[in-house]
Parts: structure tokens; sequence; C-alpha cells
């Protein structure tokens, strides 16, 4: 066995992250070994500021016995019946309502993407929005939403701005969980604290005022309380409060960075876009303009999938991840010693040109093949009985946006903005597009211009048939 510092480059060497040591490993065989061996003692590794600001009851910090039990109950909730059900009716009715009125603006399509989809998980969770708003009017904001009644009096621009507020509170929290654990007035560690503090209580009062009620709410917060009709799970309330905060946490981020990265590559490979906007303008024409986009759809989604793995490879949104040893342990020859962590760095295996020949180009038809979805060392979304149980969700978020993204709208970059890879995908000054709608087309197959004049809130639209028009959508 070899010791650790004869070794310091290559694809398994040791480092320090946030004061401890730490192997990182790129190889891909040692990589699929970690991740599917936690119960050799291969537990995650992520840094106590992370623990403490998520909770103790947290998916990411309970191993054995508790993880099966709390990940059942959150699969149970992110699975496709529910999803199916629930949540694509939802997301629908979100983004189609969300992606309206971008017509000849000018975006930063990094911030849109954020806000789009920190808002939608309110949805999902509060099914009765206008419950969580009052219940945030009294603990938090109480002049601003006191005049309230129902959902629909709820101008977006308010509900936007009220969940803002929230945000910034979950915001604090986030930073918290990434800083070093020092407990002192100033740090992001104390504001994260803190900030956990605040969003606890507010979810605890949530939660009671659901239980004094006997209606069930059909939601993520009344199913995490019920477990379905049978009460399956039977979650305490600091488990309930910490698995809402697990899923605030693990989709926030990683699905608006892959939504931003995704229209990048779009814009600067046109083939794909058209590619793409083929698939959904063909969903789009066996559909009245009002109609959903329903599972068959999603399923029939098969080259918007590709595009999405293709856009988390190439960006690599997640990095990696981090384990620990609960005891000495040999792992590739080495010993490592109890309680080191273990960065399971899969960014390289992204760019291996074994895995993926030409590793460098955006090509989503290499993933049009369904088996390249389930080869050894797919680590996109983790791997083992740590595999994200949010995949099937974040894909479904993403391609709803892209469909009316791309049905509506055609686009051109600004220009200039700088992207970054590294150590996280981030546009550090935005990422600015110019935004056009796209002539629409109807079912009985005549376009309709998108609106020619506009005045006031009344737009003026024009019917052009086909013949006159041809298929200038698709370029
Ligand atoms: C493109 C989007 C996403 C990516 C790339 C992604 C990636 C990942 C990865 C790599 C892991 C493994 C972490 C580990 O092994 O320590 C993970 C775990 C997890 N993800 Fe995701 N994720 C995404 C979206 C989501 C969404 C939308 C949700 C929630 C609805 C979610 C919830 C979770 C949870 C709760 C875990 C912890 C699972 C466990 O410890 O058993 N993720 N995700």
């Amino acid at each position: 066995l070899l010791r650790w510092n004869e070794i310091r480059h290559g694809s398994f060497f040791k480092s320090h992250i946030l004061g401890c040591p730490t192997i990182v490993s790129m190889d891909p065989e040692t990589n699929r070994y970690i991740l599917m061996n936690e119960s050799k003692g291969l537990v995650p590794g992520y840094p106590q500021s992370m623990l403490d600001i998520l909770g103790k009851s947290n998916i990411a910090a309970v191993h054995g016995s508790t993880h099966r039990h709390i990940r059942a109950a959150l699969l149970s909730l992110l699975c496709p019946s529910i999803i199916r059900s629930q949540l694509l009716p939802k997301l629908d009715d979100f983004m189609r309502c969300h992606l309206s009125n971008w017509d000849n603006t000018l975006i930063d399509i990094q911030q849109k993407t954020k806000e789009v989809f920190d808002l939608v998980f309110f949805f999902f969770f509060f099914h009765n929005v206008e419950l969580f708003l009052r219940y945030l009017c009294c603990s938090l904001f109480v002049v601003q939403m006191a005049f309230l009644s129902s959902l629909n009096q709820i101008a977006s621009i308010e509900w936007e701005s009220m969940s803002g507020e929230f945000m910034l509170e979950f915001f604090k929290l986030v930073l918290g969980t990434l800083s070093l654990p020092i407990n002192l007035p100033g740090t992001n560690y104390h504001r994260g604290f803190q900030a956990r503090k605040n969003i606890v209580s507010m979810l605890r009062r949530l939660v009671e005022e659901r239980r004094a009620c006997p209606e069930t709410k059909h939601d993520m917060l009344g199913f995490l309380m019920n477990g379905g009709e049978e009460n399956r799970y039977n979650l305490t309330d600091e488990e309930i409060i910490d698995q809402m905060i697990a899923i605030l946490y693990s989709g926030y981020e990683t699905v608006s960075t892959t939504s931003m990265m995704a229209v990048k590559y779009l814009h600067d490979h046109p083939n794909a876009l058209q590619e793409l906007r083929k698939e959904h303008l063909a969903i789009r024409e066996r559909k009245r303009a009002e109609d959903p986009i329903n599972w068959n759809d999603f399923k029939s989604m098969k080259f918007t999938r590709s595009v999405i793995f293709e856009t988390s490879r190439l960006a690599t949104i997640v990095n990696g991840v981090l384990r620990k040893t609960t005891q000495d342990m040999e792992l590739n020859g080495f010993v490592i010693p109890k309680g080191w962590r273990i960065y399971v760095y899969t960014r390289e295996n992204n760019y291996d040109p074994c895995l993926y020949p030409d590793p460098l180009a955006f090509n989503p038809w290499r993933w049009m093949d369904k088996s390249s979805e389930s080869q050894n060392y797919f680590f996109m979304f983790g791997g083992g009985t740590r595999q994200c149980p949010g995949k099937e969700l974040g894909i479904a978020e993403i391609s709803t946006f892209l469909h009316y993204f791309v049905t509506r709208y055609r686009w051109e970059e600004v220009g200039g903005d700088k992207l970054m890879k590294f150590p996280r995908v981030e546009a550090p000054n935005g990422l600015h597009i110019r935004v056009s709608s796209l002539p629409q087309i109807n079912k009985e197959g005549s376009y309709w211009s998108n609106h020619i004049a506009t005045s006031g809130t009344c737009s003026v639209w024009y019917l052009f048939p086909i013949s006159e028009i041809g298929d200038e959508r698709i370029w």
C-alpha cells in the first residue's frame, strides 16, 4: 500500500477542503465504487456548516435505515405518477404564465431562470399559495400583503416580490452552508444560521396550522405530512421541515443553471435548436393553444432530454459529491484513515474521450440511444443509494421551460458577457439576450403572427394561412 505523501497528482490525490484532509478521486472506476458502497462506510461528508444549517434530519445528514426511510418518503413525493398527475399540470400552468410578454425585451436569462425556478417550488409545496402568503404576511411582512383575499387576486408582481422576500432569507441560508462554521455576528455562517431559524419557525407554524385543519392538501407539504392517504412515512415535524429545506436547496441553482446553459448552447448550435424546436412544435401542432403539455408529451421529448444531459455534461453543473470514511479503509491501493473526506470529482469523467468521443463538442445526439443513460459512469445526478431523487422532476421542469421558450420566442445574445464554468457555472455579469416572438401555429394549420401592434393591454393579432408564409418557424 502507498503512503499519501508519495502521490500529489494524477487521478487520485490528497488535498484539504475547509480544513479537512480530503482525497480527490477522478478515476471513474473508483468513483463508481465509492458511490455504490455507502454501506461499507463511505457516507456523505458535507461540511459542518452545511449540516448545521440544513438541519440534522436533512437527508444528506442521515445514514442507514433513517436515510432509507426519509429517501422513500421523498421518492414517493417525486415519483413519476405524482409528476404526471400533480406536478406537471402545475409546471405547465406556471411556465405558460411566466414565459409570456417577453417579446421585444432584453433579458438577463441567468436572472430570469433563477426567478422562474425559485418560484416554481412554491407552487409545488403550497397548494394554497394564498394561505402561504397570508402566513408570511403574519410572520414577516405584515403590511404589504394584508389585503389579499385569494390567489386570483394576487397580481403576479406582488406575488413575485413576496416570494422574493422569502427567497432573501433562503439565499442567506444557502450562503451560510458554503461558509466556515464561525458563529460570530457578521459572518455568512451566522447570517445563514439566523435565516434557518426564521425559515424553520415560519414552516413550523405552517405545519401546525395544517395539522389543525382536517382537510388534506394535495401538495408536497400535504404529502410529506400525510404520506399519501395512509400516512405511510409518518415523519416528525422536524423531519418534514428539514426535507422541505433539502428539496428547495437541492433544486436551487441546479435546474436554473442547466436551463441557462441549455439556452446558451442552443443559441450557439443552430442545428440542435432546429431539432429541438421541431420536437416542440410537433407537440403544439397536436393541440389547441390553451392545451397544457401532458405526460405523454413529456415522454415524447426525446431530443429535449438529450439536450439536457449534454448540457449537464458539457457545462458540468455539479462538479462532484463529498463522502467521508467511517473507519480506516483501503481504496485504490491506499489506506484512507477514518474521518477523511473523499471528493468524488466527476467533472473529469464528463470529458473522458473514452466515454464521450469528441468530448468538448456539444452533441446532444450522443444521448439519443437510451442505453447511454444507463452506462456505468453516468454521474451527473450522482449514483448508488444517493442518486438524485429529483432527477425526473428536474428534467420535467427544464423541458417545460424549454417548451414554452422555443415555441414562443427566438433570441440572440447581446454578446460580450463573460461565462465561467469553474469553480461553478455562472455568468458573473449576467447573460443578456434579446428576445422576440415566434409566429405561432394553431390546430387548423394557419399561423397567427405574434402581435402586430399593442395598445395598452390590447394586442392585435393577424392570421396568415400557411401557404402565404411557408414554414419559417424553424431555423
Ligand atoms: C439538473 C438538476 C439536478 C442535478 C444536476 C442534481 C444533482 C444531484 C446529485 C449529483 C446528487 C447526489 C448528491 C450526493 O451523492 O451526495 C443529488 C442528490 C439529491 N438531489 Fe438532485 N439534482 C438536480 C435536481 C434536483 C431537484 C429538482 C431536486 C428536488 C426536487 C433534487 C433533490 C435532491 C435530493 C433530496 C438529493 C439527496 C439524495 C440523498 O441523499 O439520498 N435534485 N442531486
